[in-house]
């Protein structure tokens, strides 16, 4: 459906020349839900901006249902950009203008016929539920309501693709999830593909199907969400989905494990999928001749899967540990080993 080959974006100012993308390929499929992360700064607002040409791009190619965007006349562009609906961090209402007549706005400029228009305006309020507020003005709507009305007027010509741009970044978070569940039931429901910016692996993780991380310029991983959360390729992905486990150790568990009369490690456990529910734990302490403290737990669910980290000290005999350690990442579980506190006597 959207197809990015060798793109690069070059600014050019009167100072310095700024290499805001580096030689960036992605596929987005059709239906899907694909998310873009990454740091400030990293080209994630360029990137999506280059896909409807809002920026031109210095070189490389974008294809999207099959039309090379960057080959297009201005008139042909302006045809390609009605099957591209497009949603703001920050809205891009027009104030003056009511709910109505804000949806109504791309198809007066797609000269849509009047009484079509309206019933399509109706349709689109009812889906976006705010039916109740067609004539209330933007000033009169909360932040959540806003988005509402800015994602009715990116279906209003009936696009295939909607390029979100951080959409969610100026809202709550009980806000967000209610607009992302949007998002999500647009997408089942009208079977159109999302391609969106976040800073912030929430969204990822409650949408997307798949992920690209872009740091500086580049694309570093690209994958199934699922596959980027169990086994993060990239210290940019390790420390985006950090956030969100909250998987940093206490300064004190540390010290806990460094103070232990016996051998011990702090070992961090991440699992994902059926491993989360299997008590291979506690078979694991029955087995061997070991001690096991939890010390710190978190359980997450990623498209329904769970997914989460167990923070353990591990105290015995280095040789059995190791056993212990080895016969967990043999039933599927991550192993980080974050202290080694050799015996002290
Ligand atoms: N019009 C411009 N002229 C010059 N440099 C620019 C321009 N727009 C963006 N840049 C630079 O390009 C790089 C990528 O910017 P971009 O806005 O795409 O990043 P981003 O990941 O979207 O960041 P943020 O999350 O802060 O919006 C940055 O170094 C930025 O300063």
């Amino acid at each position: 459906m959207i197809e990015i080959k060798n793109l690069t974006k070059i600014y050019t100012t009167p100072h310095q020349q700024v290499l805001a993308l580096d030689n960036v390929s992605l596929t987005v499929n059709k239906g899907e839900i694909f998310g873009i992360i990454g740091l400030s700064g990293a080209g994630k607002s360029t990137l999506i901006r280059c896909i409807n040409m809002l920026e031109k791009p210095t070189s490389g190619t974008i294809i999207v249902d099959g039309e090379d965007m960057t080959l297009l006349s201005k008139d042909e562009l302006r045809l390609a950009r009605q099957k591209i609906g497009m949603i703001f961090q920050h809205f891009n209402l027009l104030s003056s203008r009511t709910v109505f007549d804000n949806v109504m706005f791309p198809l007066e400029i797609a000269k849509v016929p009047r009484k079509e228009a309206k019933k399509r305006v109706a349709e689109l309020l009812e889906l976006v539920g705010l039916k109740d507020k067609a004539r209330a003005y933007p000033s009169q709507l909360s932040g959540g309501q806003k988005q509402r009305v800015g994602i009715a007027r990116a279906l209003a010509n009936d696009p295939k693709i909607l390029l979100s741009d951080e959409a969610t970044s100026a809202l709550d978070p009980e806000t967000t999830r209610s607009i992302l569940k949007l998002l999500k039931d647009i997408n089942r429901q009208l079977n159109i593909t999302i391609l969106l910016i976040t800073h912030d692996m929430n969204v990822i993780k409650q949408i997307c199907d798949r992920v690209a991380v872009i740091d500086k310029a580049r694309i570093v991983e690209i994958g199934d969400v699922l596959t980027i959360f169990s086994n993060p390729a990239t210290p940019t992905s390790r420390s985006f989905l950090d956030s969100i486990i909250k998987s940093e150790v206490p300064e004190d568990l540390l010290h806990l494990a460094q103070n232990n009369k016996e051998s011990s490690r702090l070992v961090r456990i991440s699992f994902i999928g059926s491993s989360a529910g299997e008590p291979i734990i506690s078979t694991m302490i029955k087995k061997f001749d070991i001690k096991a403290n939890i010390l710190y737990g978190n359980i997450d669910r990623v498209k329904d899967i769970p997914f989460g980290n167990l923070i353990l000290e591990i105290m015995g005999e280095p040789v059995i540990i190791k056993e212990a350690l080895d016969f967990l990442k043999d039933n599927g579980l991550e192993i980080e080993v974050l202290k080694n506190a050799p015996s002290s006597n």
